[in-house]
């Protein structure tokens, strides 16, 4: 049975971990990780960071010319995603980002792949992310939501955003493939948790789960 541990003074310890506690979801496109980021920041008493898709000033030019704009859409996020990082480094106070720095990598892999990104733009990517990566804060956890290229097919649908309607399940099996390799690999130097919303009824029961989970596994952090 987990307890709610009061951070105190008077065990310094229950202060530092805390802010240790760096959380990332990960998952395909429509998986549900801005559902679970926020839940799970409710359960764990953490800040959350969301991927903000409004803002974002190149998505919409990058599903009507994914070639035109691929290298500049990947910067752009990097950007958006490092200057997170920083956020939660010096707030000290842990936190749940929705999508990790991590995967963003996987779509540019991608992109590259498909010829949809140039090799030097897609060298010179991974050049300045492995740069910026020194500066970045490793998580303590990934939670990876589960979920077919069919379902998230059928996820995009259903919110019907309008710049969305041009991703093909092509895409998003190159994707689910490519995040494969990525969880094999990252798994071995971050634990994953990995989670279907099919098991759950909500949101919040997952996250108790996760948590439930996080509590089990060999990291010493103390969680109010
Ligand atoms: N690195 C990237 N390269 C290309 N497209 C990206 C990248 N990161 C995010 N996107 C796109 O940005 C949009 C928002 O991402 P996504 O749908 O995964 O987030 P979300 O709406 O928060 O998902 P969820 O439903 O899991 O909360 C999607 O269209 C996604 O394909």
């Amino acid at each position: 049975m987990m307890q709610n541990i009061e951070p105190s003074e008077d065990r310094p310890w229950t202060l530092l971990e805390k802010e240790n506690m760096f959380i990332g979801i990960s998952g395909l496109i429509g998986a549900g990780k801005t559902t679970l980021a926020t839940e799970l920041g409710k359960v764990m008493g953490l800040p959350v960071y969301y991927e903000p898709v409004i803002d974002n000033v190149y998505l919409s030019d990058f599903y009507k010319d994914p070639k035109k704009y691929s290298f500049n859409l990947q910067i752009y996020l990097l950007n958006v995603r490092f200057k997170q990082h920083q956020q939660i480094i010096w707030n000290a106070k842990g936190g749940v980002q929705d999508r990790t720095i991590y995967e963003d990598s996987v779509f540019a892999k991608v992109l590259r792949d498909s010829e949809l990104m140039e090799e030097r733009d897609y060298r010179t990517y991974i050049s300045l992310f492995t740069n910026m990566s020194n500066f970045m804060k490793k998580n303590t956890l990934i939670v990876h939501l589960d979920v077919t290229p069919e379902e998230s097919l059928e996820r995009i649908k259903l919110r019907s955003r309008d710049m969305e309607t041009t991703i093909t399940i092509d895409y998003l099996r190159s994707l689910h493939s490519a995040y494969d390799s990525f969880l094999k690999d990252i798994s071995k130097q971050i634990p994953v948790i990995r989670v279907n919303y099919s098991q759950f009824k909500t949101a919040e029961q997952m996250a108790r789960v996760v948590y439930e989970e996080y509590s089990k596994l060999n990291i010493t952090t103390f969680i109010n």
